[in-house]
């Protein structure tokens, strides 16, 4: 199954735009958990086990395991993930971006070593960073188009005089993504929900592509806005929440506490869908 197939069965089985976030902190874990990174793997398994009905993807962020020595434990989650729901994607959030030979080995490490379905790539550096990853059949990338961040004004809202029609720059990221770049179909774009606007703006240059969309929770981003703006019928979003949910409770309740948290957001980005 590709990764798009997949994203396609997973939304409709578990009727689920949601997307939780792996974004482990030793910090902030509960009880005696707390500080330890050695639990990152344990942590993360007690979210992937309460939350894997509700979810149309996980998404680790690979910073918060290797900022720890912990790439071995994001290995043996991702075995847990394919064990206890195979049939849910799992989107490495790397946010790669490199020369071509270099991007080689990035995409031996997401696809191979941790055995992720997608990841996400700085599109900066150009359609030669990007084809490696393409050749990983049946696998997705995300490229970073309009980001959730304040910053992400900076050079994404950018109007590029030398391109037709004078567009942004994160417009001109959706039509590479949308048309020329999309070789095999594997393409998709990241939108933050903090801009509706431009999620909408992004849906007129790309109209089907999935769009990964983070922002909604910690980051303040609204559900129903956001589907609003970005969902069609042929053109999948899915939508990240991590400290939000992760996080929902500090106590031994909290995997109980993570599950109704991503229900309760589940349930939001699906009536919006009216
Ligand atoms: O590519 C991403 O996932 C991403 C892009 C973006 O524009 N904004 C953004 O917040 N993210 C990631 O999405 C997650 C958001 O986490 P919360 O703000 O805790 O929900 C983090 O892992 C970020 O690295």
């Amino acid at each position: 199954m590709t990764f798009i197939q997949m994203l396609e069965e997973a939304q409709r089985r578990n009727r689920s735009m949601l997307c939780v976030g792996l974004d482990p902190e030793p910090a902030r874990f509960p009880g005696a958990m707390r500080g330890d990174p050695g639990k990152i793997y344990d942590f993360c398994a007690r979210i992937v086990d309460a939350t894997a009905g509700l979810v149309i993807a996980f998404k680790p962020q690979i910073a918060y395991f290797a900022a720890h020595r912990a790439e071995l434990q994001l290995e043996q989650l991702m075995q847990h993930i394919r064990r206890v729901a195979p049939q849910v994607p799992v989107i490495l959030d790397a946010k790669r971006g490199d020369i071509g030979s270099t991007a080689e080995q990035y995409a031996r490490e997401a696809f191979e070593r941790y055995g992720a379905d997608a990841v996400t790539l700085s599109p900066f550096m150009g359609f030669d960073s990007i084809e490696p990853y393409l050749k990983r059949e049946g696998k997705g990338a995300f490229l970073l188009c309009r980001t959730s961040n304040k910053g992400g004004d900076d050079l994404q809202n950018q109007r590029l005089a030398s391109v037709d029609g004078q567009p942004l720059l994160y417009e001109h990221v959706a039509r590479l993504a949308q048309g020329p770049w999309n070789l095999n179909g594997q393409l998709g774009l990241v939108v933050g929900a903090t801009y509706p606007a431009e999620i909408e703006r992004v849906r007129q240059v790309a109209p089907t592509l999935p769009l990964l969309i983070p922002g909604v929770g910690a980051q303040g981003g609204d559900a129903a806005a956001t589907v609003k703006a970005g969902w069609r019928p042929d053109g999948p979003i899915v939508v990240n929440s991590s400290r939000a949910i992760l996080y929902a409770s500090a106590g031994e309740d909290f995997p109980a506490a993570a599950a109704r948290e991503a229900e309760h957001t589940r349930a939001a980005l699906q009536a919006a869908r009216g």
